[in-house]
């Protein structure tokens, strides 16, 4: 698939742009703090209805206006769709071929894309949450029904905390009412944990191929997911309601000492092993880099098993910190399938090969012009 239209409206600081795409490289280019990002961004919220790098929606609103608007139009297999998001002080609002959508996870996954950005760069050796967050973005990628039940259980989790104060600050006294809330907790708590442990399997399986290659056959990949609670074979899968609800209880009073809840997937973490040794430990900046790289090049090959088409890929500002082979290898791997939109403040740091078969459009101060 791939992004033939967009159409940006009071968004960040566009006050409005209309361009149109070929299913190419684009190459996004300008100096610091123009607006590249934010158009990456916008791409990135057309298809998911949420940013990367907000959970504030009204940062996408320009800034004397009342609401924002993000058109596009996705040519794919079947025919073009069209997507409508409008983000206003009230929510957002979502068409998907012109049709309002009465709930966001009807919308989201009729555009797919793969975001590479500077964070990425530190998944291996960077904090648990920005581990967490990359398992939730890939996941959602092909499941919108997971970032659904992602979101409610963030809903329950949030109550859970807020009662869970309430018992530690004695204003509350009622046991009864938090297992209710444990129960909710558990139930959205399974669904999330056995989606990440085969998701896990499956982008391994399509990680490991390409890690060979990029590191010449010398390293062997492993990706571990590390749960809040041990199950660590699938013969214990059928017994993980019955684990959750094992260490709640084990744990109850001391969550009500610390007023909060302490374990479930917002406690996940992943790990990452090459040749049997912990990258996170042992692990170089290149073979982070290159861990970071062989995990985004297996997301965009397990989104076309998955659904038949190529996501599109965003590459924002990230290019340029991979050497020469690494940015030889990723070109091979999406050359002629996978319409890649990269930022960049200079051509100069991105292989030659890239800049002369792209479109070049040149960024300045909220302002994208076709080079
Ligand atoms: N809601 C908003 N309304 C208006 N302008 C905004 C809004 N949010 C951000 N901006 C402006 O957008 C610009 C930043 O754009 P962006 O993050 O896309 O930069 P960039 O070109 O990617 O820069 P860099 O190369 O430094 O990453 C800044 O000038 C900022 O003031």
């Amino acid at each position: 698939m791939f992004l033939e239209q967009l159409t940006l409206k009071n968004y960040r600081n566009y006050e409005q742009g209309c361009w149109q795409f070929q299913n190419k490289v684009n190459v996004i280019l300008g100096e610091n703090a123009q607006g590249k990002t934010n158009i990456m961004e916008s791409i990135y919220v057309l298809s998911m209805a949420k940013s990367h790098r907000t959970t504030n929606d009204k940062d996408l609103i320009r800034w004397d206006k009342d609401y924002a608007k993000i058109e596009g139009k996705v040519g794919k297999k079947n025919g073009p769709i069209f997507l409508q998001l409008t983000v206003s002080k009230k929510g957002k609002k979502a068409k998907l071929n012109y049709i309002e959508q009465a709930k966001l996870s009807s919308y989201v996954g009729h555009m797919n894309v793969v975001m590479f950005a500077p964070e990425d760069l530190n998944l291996v050796k960077g904090s648990p949450q920005i581990r967490r967050r990359f398992i939730d973005m890939e996941i959602g990628q092909v499941s919108p029904v997971y970032m659904h039940e992602l979101g409610q259980y963030q809903k329950v989790l949030q109550q859970r905390n807020q009662y869970l104060k309430l018992l530690q600050s004695k204003k509350q006294t009622d046991e009864k009412f938090l297992d209710v809330l444990t129960e909710q907790l558990v139930e959205l708590a399974v669904k999330i944990t056995l989606k990440r442990y085969e998701f896990i399997e499956l982008l391994q399986t399509w990680a490991k191929p390409i890690h060979a290659e990029i590191s010449r056959g010398h390293e062997q990949l492993a990706i571990h997911y590390c749960p809040s609670v041990d199950v660590l074979d699938k013969q214990q899968w059928s017994r993980i309601v019955e684990v959750y609800n094992d260490k709640f209880t084990q744990i109850k009073t001391k969550e009500i000492e610390r007023g909060t809840t302490l374990i479930g997937p917002h406690r996940d973490d992943l790990s990452f092993t090459i040749n049997g040794k912990d990258v996170q430990t042992f692990g170089s900046q290149g073979q982070q880099r290159t861990t970071a790289l062989s995990l985004k090049l297996a997301e965009i090959d397990l989104i076309f098993s998955e659904i038949g088409e190529y996501p599109i890929l965003l590459l924002d500002d990230v290019l340029s910190e991979l050497d020469d082979f690494r940015q030889t290898h990723l070109l091979n791997a999406i050359q002629g399938k996978v319409q890649t939109f990269v930022t960049t403040t200079s051509i100069d740091g991105i292989e030659h090969r890239v800049v002369r078969d792209a479109d070049v459009y040149e960024v300045v101060s909220g302002q994208m012009m076709r080079r």
